[in-house]
């Protein structure tokens, strides 16, 4: 989506990959040579916050989680409290969809979904990240939780949004379906807590955010989606896994099931810097509904993922969002002056201004906003599942070609 998408500048340290390192797995370094600062805001490691301390030593949990999420955007959350053998079985689990017969993962398309769930074959879209043609390379398998409302004759399109996610049979793929589901629930069960330290740490009630997520659990827009990266280089050039972007999401919650160091956020100075996989962790980052929901306080972080030369990269994302009902420009949360202080000093070391506005579609129901974002991205749901819809989004009919070139907004 283009509001999505990241204008990037090219620095002298981020502008080339280092190739070599890559084709071992591994990228460089987003650090520059020399002395740099290591104060928050130029962050060179994206800190890992250990999320027993919010047991032993909750200002401290809530001090780092403070600084992390207002002058990075990203944090790694160590010792989350998912049972490690849920963790284990499904990064065992997940791989394994990708091996299923073509013709079973095409059954699963996600064009025979009106939920936007199921499968995506390798997108060849390609991102003009920095001036460099990268070719976009990954299959994913989108899937929800099994609770959900179900929708109705009469009911908003929005709520088409959420139901029954495609899955394999269960002879083809025993298993599959039980254990992406369990880990579901523990993410969605650790969204709802995390979120609370979220607002502790803003200087806001333990609940205060929780409005954001109305009454009912089943009209909560959350999805997860397995990922593979293939192995590849295009013409010579580095492939890309998934160019530069931000999530549309509240919060993401990252399971990097493999060891390859591909994943690279920007830091608010512009440089790429590697955010590799670390045991017993989630990398977690903000999303653009959270960024709209605190006007700024909290920005999304743009990342992306480079192709892996060699073996094939899997991740796992939870990306939790709000109700549908909620419009995002109707709260303005009180948060106190400290908090309001740091988002000033960031700002104005970034050299950008502090006022926030919002977009003319920041007053439509999320619902909608998220329901526009899917249909513009995905022309053959759009023409089967909503006809009513279609037309206004696509008057002269059916695209061609696929979309390409546009980054899905979660
Ligand atoms: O695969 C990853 O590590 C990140 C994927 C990602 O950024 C996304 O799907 O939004
Ligand atoms: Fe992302």
């Amino acid at each position: 989506m283009e509001d999505s998408k990241v204008e990037t500048t090219p620095t002298q340290q981020n502008g080339k990959l280092d190739t070599t390192a890559h084709q071992n797995g591994t990228v460089a370094n987003g650090k520059p040579n020399g002395d740099h600062s290591t104060d928050n805001i130029e962050f060179y490691e994206i800190p890992v916050i250990d999320w027993r301390l919010s047991e032993t030593d909750k200002p401290r949990f809530l001090r780092e989680l403070r600084d992390a999420m207002i002058n990075i955007g990203f944090l790694y959350l160590g010792n989350p409290p998912v049972p490690k053998d849920v963790i284990e079985r499904v990064k065992e689990m997940a791989p394994k969809f990708f091996s299923l017969p073509p013709e079973i993962k095409d059954t699963l398309h996600m064009r025979n979904s009106p939920h936007f769930h199921g499968y995506l074959k390798v997108d060849a879209s390609v991102t003009n990240d920095r001036g460099y043609e990268y070719t976009d390379n990954r299959e994913q398998f989108n899937y929800g939780g099994d609770s959900y409302y179900k929708w109705k004759e009469g009911d908003p399109e929005h709520l088409k949004l959420r139901g029954e996610a495609l899955w394999p049979p269960e002879e083809d793929l025993p298993g599959f379906k039980e254990t992406m589901i369990t880990y579901y629930n523990h993410l969605e069960e650790l969204s709802f807590k995390f979120t609370r330290l979220v607002s502790e740490a803003l200087g806001l009630a333990p609940d205060a955010l929780d409005i954001l997520f109305g009454q009912d659990r089943h009209l909560l827009q959350p999805r997860a989606k397995v990922m593979r990266y293939p192995g590849s280089t295009i013409d010579g050039k580095v492939g890309s896994g998934v160019g530069a972007h931000v999530d549309g999401s509240f919060l993401t919650y990252l399971l990097q099931i493999t060891d390859h160091k591909t994943l690279q956020v920007k830091n608010l100075s512009g440089d790429w810097i590697p955010a590799p996989p670390k045991e017993d962790t989630f990398v977690i980052n903000l999303g653009k509904t959270l960024e709209k929901a605190t006007r700024r306080v909290l920005p999304a972080t743009p990342h992306r993922v480079l192709a892996p030369v060699g073996p094939a990269r899997y991740s796992l994302g939870f990306f939790s969002s709000v109700g549908f009902n909620v419009r995002l420009s109707d709260y303005d949360f009180d948060f106190p002056q400290e908090v309001l202080d740091m988002k000033i000093a960031r700002d104005k070391k970034l050299g950008v201004s502090s006022e926030f506005q919002f977009r003319e579609k920041d007053h439509e129901l999320s619902g909608d906003v998220v329901l526009s974002r899917k249909l513009r991205s995905h022309a053959d749901v759009a023409q089967r599942f909503y006809p009513k819809l279609f037309p206004q989004y696509y008057p002269d009919g059916m695209p061609e070609k696929p979309m390409t070139g546009r980054r899905e907004f979660k």
